[in-house]
């Protein structure tokens, strides 16, 4: 058995949750050999896992160890963390064990990897999953498909110039699965109403169940009004039948109250035939997992995103392992799919591209990936700082800032007074609106402008900020901060409460009704808006400033991104991209040099087997 006192003391300096040693303990007590060394193991995991890691490699396992015994001198005397791996490897189950549900064994080794049982699952499952989507593929007459997509595309023919977006469609309307990625902007939602609006018109069935989602409240709004959008653009006939509604991924799998399950899963499906799931880097491995088990065994997947953006909150990076899988893994990405596909695109739309010379990824030939922002021009300064930071390229980004963009603006030396003056510019109109309950006017005023912070804490993080913002405020005679609710306060839910019927992510802005009641004002997916007492209103925060993570699936105007002062390590080159894209209009960036050429040299790394196991020919 583990002593307590061993990983005691890691707890107390801070590098173990409670958690952790908990597991470790567990994992060390009911283990009948080698408990000691399968405690630590699994203490370390479980450390990794807080850090969104699926499973630790055997080398990282020996750093982790290494900082270990340095922080608990009670653990001098154990051996190696490989001698570890080595006593416990007959207690830890193997790559080859079954999926049956038999696998008693806390741990899993697999790929010099070891996970905690239940992620390795949720990984396994994932794999076989996406392998059984991919291997379908439909045979249509390619001449009624070329018509089709012809009217699509406004009855033009391919231009010269390859349109990625017409071989999206193409190549995405003739398998199971497709994954379209691409940068803001770039025609994500646009591509897959024309996609959508094909399925239909080929479909030999009356009408197909199409299901739009996710994975938060506001990314779903916002997919509902770029797809109105969208089918605005369609011929008429085509467009009749498309969805305009979007759900959460989680109302659409049907939350059960105080459970980690849902009501829809394998023994009962979905009732849907297509599926677009929108923002799905932000997707954790468990729940994507548990939509793929959820889908009826007919039913496309399409899936769009932005594979540079940050990955989820939680455990894993499915799209970014997925797009890992071939972009990550081939010297020549251009020639990306196999001789069918290459020729069904020349087929229909006249353009030759080479052919990949080997299978390299499952889902190479079901990615597609878009270049061209139709938001923004390719020499915006918003657009060139975004590629700069996406391919590491620091010197590039440093001549981006000093180029007089007229999108960016870099305060180089950050100081707080710089960013209350500029905010001092913008706030009136909104708490002008406020004051005289101009609701759809003050929500329009609120999302001209949004700060943006890197960490929750310390300075130049989320809640300094609020708070420097709101002294200013009230120093200005904007607001009278005394009460929680005052008039003008701006929030940000941050716990999905489905009784309430209120999501992490949706804002709400504090105001009087009629009466003078003091509610909290939210904006519905239809444009109106519905009021909630503030004691209904669930976990929130003030939303001056909210954190780069809770701001992906969304976009403001102008965006104004205060990284901090000293190198922390959730400042990745992910994280910049993610905050710099999050800008339509204009960027105000405050944050030094030295932080932002750390930011761009450290690209985020997550643990996990899934591009491994996607690659072809892998044992399993
Ligand atoms: N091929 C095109 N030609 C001209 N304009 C286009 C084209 N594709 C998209 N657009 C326009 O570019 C804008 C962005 O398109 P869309 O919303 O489809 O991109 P997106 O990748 O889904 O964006 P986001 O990253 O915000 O989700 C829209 O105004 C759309 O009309």
């Amino acid at each position: 058995m583990l002593e307590n006192s061993v990983l005691a003391p890691l707890v107390k300096a801070g590098w173990l949750t409670p958690l952790d040693q908990g597991l470790g303990d567990f994992v060390a007590r009911h283990s009948a050999k080698s408990g000691q060394a399968l405690g630590v193991i699994a203490a370390l995991v479980s450390r990794q896992l807080a850090r969104q890691q699926v499973c630790v490699s055997i080398n990282d396992l020996a750093v982790l160890w290494r900082q270990a015994r340095e922080l608990s001198p009670g653990m001098g005397d154990f051996p190696s963390i490989h001698a570890l791996v080595a006593e416990g490897s007959d207690a830890i189950a193997s790559a080859d064990e079954p999926l049956d549900g038999s696998l008693q064994t806390p741990l899993v080794l697999a790929q010099d990897a070891v996970y905690l049982q239940r992620y390795w699952h949720y990984e396994v499952v994932l794999t076989q999953r996406l392998e059984q989507l991919a291997k379908r593929r439909y045979s249509l007459d390619m001449d009624r498909l070329g018509e089709q997509l012809a009217l699509l595309f406004e009855g033009q023919a391919a231009p010269a110039h390859i349109d990625w977006q017409r071989i999206a469609v193409l190549v995405a309307a003739t398998r199971q699965l497709s994954i379209i990625t691409g940068g803001p902007g770039t025609g994500k939602t646009t591509t897959v109403s024309r996609l959508l609006a094909l399925i239909q018109a080929l479909s030999d069935k009356q009408e197909q169940r199409i299901a739009l989602a996710a994975p938060t409240g506001k990314a779903a709004a916002r997919l509902a009004e770029s797809m109105v959008a969208a089918k605005a653009r369609l011929p008429e006939s085509m467009a009749l039948a498309l969805p305009e509604q979007a759900h959460t991924l989680h109302r659409l799998l049907g939350p059960l109250p105080g459970k980690v399950t849902f009501r829809h899963h394998k023994d009962n499906p979905l009732p849907v035939d297509t599926l677009v799931l929108d923002e799905a880097s932000m997707v954790d491995l468990p729940l994507m997992t548990k939509l793929l088990e959820a889908l009826p065994s007919h039913c496309r997947l399409i899936l769009l995103g932005d594979h540079h953006q940050l990955a989820s909150v939680e455990v894993g990076s499915v799209l970014g392992d997925i797009c890992q899988s071939w972009y990550g893994m081939t010297d020549n990405p251009a020639a990306q799919f196999d001789r069918d596909t290459i020729h069904m695109i020349q087929a229909v739309t006249g353009y030759h591209l080479e052919a990949a010379r080997k299978p390299v990824s499952l889902l190479q030939n079901h990615l597609v990936r878009l270049h061209k922002s139709h938001r923004f021009d390719a020499d915006s300064g918003i657009s060139q700082l975004a590629q700069a930071v996406n391919d590491g390229q620091f010197e590039t980004l440093s001549q981006v800032l000093t180029q007089n963009h007229d999108d960016i603006h870099w305060y180089s030396n950050p100081q707080v007074k710089q960013l209350l003056e500029l905010l001092g510019e913008v706030y009136p109109d909104y708490f002008r609106a406020c004051q005289r309950r101009d609701i759809r006017t003050a929500f329009q005023a609120l999302s001209q402008i949004q700060v943006l912070c890197a960490t929750r804490k310390g300075p130049w993080g989320m809640e300094q900020l609020n708070l420097l913002i709101e002294q200013h405020l009230a120093k200005q005679g904007w607001i009278k901060p005394q009460q929680d609710f005052y008039t003008g306060r701006p929030v940000m839910v941050t716990q999905n409460n489905y009784r309430l019927n209120r999501f992490n992510g949706d804002v709400g802005i504090v105001m009087p009704d009629e009466d003078g009641l003091i509610k909290v004002w939210f904006q519905r997916a239809d444009g109106g808006f519905e009021n909630a007492l503030p004691s209904r209103v669930p976990a929130h925060d003030t939303l001056y400033a909210m954190t780069i993570h809770k701001s992906q699936g969304s976009e403001f105007s102008h965006a104004v991104l205060c990284l901090p002062k000293s190198p922390s390590p959730i400042l990745s080159r992910e994280l910049l991209y993610t905050g710099i894209t999050r800008a339509r209009d204009k960027m105000s960036l405050f944050a030094g040099q030295g932080i932002l050429q750390a930011a761009v040299d450290q690209p985020c790394q997550r643990g996990s087997g899934l591009t491994i196991r996607l690659a072809v020919n892998h044992p399993g």
